[in-house]
């Protein structure tokens, strides 16, 4: 289903349908809006974005990665941005590759079994434009662990081109924090 959703905003995205499209496509959403919300369950029971098995954990809100090598203190992958993240020009929306640092960082920050942890910030500098429809390589490592503090590198890049890359604090939670 997240398989053929992520092939469906593609072609949103990328096509201009007739408007006798639009309209029938659009009371096809209404549809299954309705069948949806008769299966609405709480955040613990929903299945979106909570399946590690699947690639992108099973969502199309943020770019999949393949992770290519996984250890307690790195990761790398390969990423594309589909036709649905692009901000102009060919271009991935800056705004996606944050996401994708942010759910990186998540990742990374989990490993080794540490114990849960939220951002405290995430700083991105634009190096280079990120093309859509093409393989990427995400990198990630931990810098440094001060107490509760842990400081990540992201890197993403196309080719031998740096297009982005991160510093993170990720915090790990208190007793009560969620
Ligand atoms: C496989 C699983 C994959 C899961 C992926 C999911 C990834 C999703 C990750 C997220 O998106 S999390 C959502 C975005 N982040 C948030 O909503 C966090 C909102 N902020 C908070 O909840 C709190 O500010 C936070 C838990 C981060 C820290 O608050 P605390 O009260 O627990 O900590 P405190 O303020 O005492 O700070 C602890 C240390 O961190 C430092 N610190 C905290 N925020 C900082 C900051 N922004 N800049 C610099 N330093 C910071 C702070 O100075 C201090 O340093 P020292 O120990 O050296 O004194």
């Amino acid at each position: 289903m997240i398989a053929s959703l992520r092939a469906f905003l593609n072609r949103i995205a990328g096509g201009r349908p007739e408007e006798h499209d639009i309209t029938a496509l659009g009371a096809d959403l209404d549809r299954w809006s309705t069948t949806l919300a008769e299966a609405a369950v709480e955040e613990t029971e929903q299945v979106y974005g909570r399946r590690p098995d699947l690639l992108g954990r099973g969502q199309a809100t943020w770019p999949a990665v393949r992770f290519t090598h996984l250890d307690d203190n790195s990761l790398e992958g390969v990423v594309t941005f589909d036709r649905y993240f692009l901000g102009r020009h060919g271009v991935a929306h800056g705004g996606a590759i944050a996401f994708l640092f942010d759910e990186i960082a998540g990742r990374l920050a989990h490993l080794g079994g540490r114990p849960m942890a939220r951002t405290g910030y995430l700083r991105i500098d634009f190096r280079a434009i990120a093309p859509i429809e093409v393989e990427l390589r995400i990198s990630g490592r931990y810098l440094r662990e001060e107490g509760r503090k842990r400081i990540l590198r992201l890197e993403l890049a196309h080719g031998d081109t740096l297009c982005a890359e991160a510093e993170v604090l990720m915090v790990t939670l208190k007793p009560g924090q969620r």
